[in-house]
Parts: C-alpha cells; sequence; structure tokens
C-alpha cells in the first residue's frame, strides 16, 4: 500500500473552534501524543491514521506570538525546522471583521505561499444567504485552496474537510505506528528537522525523495548528552553522493545545521550521527515504511 502523510497546522483567532474542530476530526481515532512534559514542547497535538492517510497535527506552529522563554525557543525552532507544514486549516467566524491577528497569519501564508484551506466555522449561527456573504468576503485575501463552511457543533461540513486534506496530502511515510499511541514525538520532530536541512540546503537536487528514520535517540546517564543516530534514505546513488556532498562536506553541513536547532528544541547536547542509504523504492516498500514507523515505538 502506498502511504501519504501530511503534517497539518490549525490556525485562527482565539475562540473560533479549533480545539473542537481538532477534536472532531480526530474522533475516537486519535492517538494523543502522551501527557509527558517534553510532548507537549513538540507542539504535536494528535495524529489521525485512517487507512494510507496519516495526518500529524500540529499546535500551530510559528504562529502565534512567543509566551514564555521556552515557547519563544519554540517558535523560533519551529518556524524554522516544520514551520513548513503541508497544510493549514485556517478557521474563521461567520461573521465579522478580520482582526489583526488574521490579518497577520495571511500575511504568512503570503510569504510561504503556504496551501490553505479556509474553513468558516458556526455557520449554525447564521442564515445560509449569509455564509455566502462571508465566501464572498473572504476569498479574496489568499488564493485558498478550497473555501469549507462547516459547523463542528452540529457536525456539518467536516467530511469535506477531511476530504480536502486527505486529496492534498502527498505520498510519503507514516510517521506514526498506524494503531500505536505514542509518547517519542520528539523523535519524529529530529526526523523532521534533518529532512528540512537537507530540502533546504540542497533545495533543487534532491527534491522530496528523501526519509529519514531515527535509528537512536538516547540519553547518556552521565553528562547530559543526547546521542541521535539517523537514517537518511534517499532514493539513488546519484543522490547520496550529493547528500555526502564533497569530502563529506553537505552532510557535515546537514547535521551541524540540525543538531543545532535540536539542541535549542530539547534543550540538551546532542551528538548526532547521520548515514546516508539508497533505497531505490522506499516509498513504495511496505517492509522500510514499517520500519520507519516501529522506529518511533518507545
Ligand atoms: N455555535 C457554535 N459554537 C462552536 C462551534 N465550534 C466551536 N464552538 C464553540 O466555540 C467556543 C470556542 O471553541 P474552541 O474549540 O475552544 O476554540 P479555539 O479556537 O480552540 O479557542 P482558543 O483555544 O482560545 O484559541 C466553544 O465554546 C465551542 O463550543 C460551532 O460550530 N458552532
Amino acid at each position: 500500500m502506498n502511504t501519504k502523510s501530511a503534517f497539518v497546522a490549525i490556525v485562527g483567532k482565539a475562540n473560533v473552534g479549533k480545539s473542537s474542530l481538532l477534536n472532531a476530526l480526530l474522533g475516537e481515532k486519535i492517538a494523543i501524543v502522551s501527557s509527558k512534559p517534553q510532548t507537549t514542547r513538540t507542539r504535536i497535538t494528535g495524529v489521525l491514521t485512517e487507512g494510507e492517510l496519516q495526518l500529524v497535527f500540529l499546535d500551530t506552529p510559528g504562529f502565534h506570538k512567543a509566551k514564555t522563554k521556552l515557547s519563544g525557543h519554540m517558535n523560533n525552532v519551529v518556524t524554522n525546522s516544520i514551520g513548513d507544514v503541508d497544510l493549514v486549516l485556517f478557521v474563521v467566524e461567520p461573521k465579522g471583521k478580520m482582526n489583526e491577528e488574521e490579518l497577520k497569519l495571511i500575511e504568512t501564508f503570503k510569504q510561504r505561499k503556504l496551501l490553505v484551506f479556509l474553513v468558516i466555522n458556526k455557520i449554525d449561527l447564521v442564515e445560509p444567504d449569509d455564509i455566502l456573504v462571508r465566501i464572498g468576503e473572504l476569498q479574496d485575501l489568499y488564493d485558498f485552496e478550497a473555501v469549507i463552511p462547516i459547523s463542528v457543533t452540529e457536525k456539518s461540513g467536516l467530511d469535506t474537510v477531511m476530504e480536502e486534506l486527505s486529496a492534498h496530502t502527498p505520498e510519503g511515510p507514516h510517521y506514526f505506528p498506524d494503531d500505536t499511541l505514542t509518547d517519542q514525538p520528539e523523535r519524529v520532530i529530529a526526523g523532521e528537522v534533518i529532512r528540512e536541512k537537507i530540502l533546504r540546503n540542497m533545495r533543487d537536487e534532491i527534491p522530496h525523495g528523501t526519509a529519514v528514520s531515527i535509528e537512536k535517540m538516547r540519553e547518556r546517564e552521565e553528562g547530559g548528552i543526547l546521542d541521535i543516530e539517523a537514517n537518511i534514505y534517499c532514493e539513488k546513488d546519484s543522490h547520496k553522493g550529493m547528500i555526502i556532498g564533497k569530502g563529506g562536506s553537505m552532510l557535515k553541513k546537514i547535521a551541524s545545521e540540525a543538531r543545532a536547532d535540536l539542541e535549542e528544541f530539547l534543550d540538551v547536547k546532542i551528538n548526532l550521527k547521520c548515514w546516508v542509504k539508497v533505497r531505490d523504492d522506499w516509498r513504495n516498500n511496505e517492509n522500510i515504511i514499517r520500519s520507519l514507523g516501529l522506529k518511533f515505538e518507545g
């Protein structure tokens, strides 16, 4: 089975129903990230797996103002790393003016050219005609991928949200085991940070044909050092050569940038080792995808 996966951010001003929407989408299929303190720092709020599809919901990475020193750090790191979310659900009220926060969000969409779905929530509070007016008002603000009127309370429109998300989710491995609660999303983050460094440093040469699997992540008993070992899978020998670079220079750059981000993010000294491996058909290979998934088990 070809799998597909996406990182999804739910954004919007306070009280528009973001949490309600997330809960409604996750329903009983929720694989809540555990309540271990680290996990809240990673801001993964839920994982939804349905057949081939896996959606990893993030708590509005980089979209809101820093409240504490920690979240300030997080915003920086997350904006730089997985701020490149695949899909965004922008939740708005069914009436009223866009406030400053919302206009800023739209600016962010424009700057990052994000793939955004405009979700007009609470349509149970307005007349059907008002919804049309609302759509007219808002759809010029950004080139939204779709405009979806919903009511979480009345459970209407939720299927459409899922259909749109699914239709726009690219092929990719499931980051979490399909049926397992995970308590180690920091592994996912580590993998994503490394992958982001590859994409950033190699923009054109190596497109999306890479996957990163965290083989090991263990804090040393003494010394406060976290050892991380990662495999970078690519599709061709020539890609492997490019990722490693002349005399290992590219891999060194990728690893040292990833290490710096992760040290700040996890607030611990990190010893990061990366290996590059060729897997012709990793996208299709059930075993590899499975092993990528299983790496996340506790
Ligand atoms: N009438 C109506 N109320 C809704 C709907 N969806 C959510 N609400 C209500 O709106 C309020 C805010 O919902 P939340 O899900 O907490 O909103 P939020 O965007 O996560 O809020 P913050 O955490 O403050 O950012 C709650 O009282 C919900 O019950 C809806 O479709 N219709």
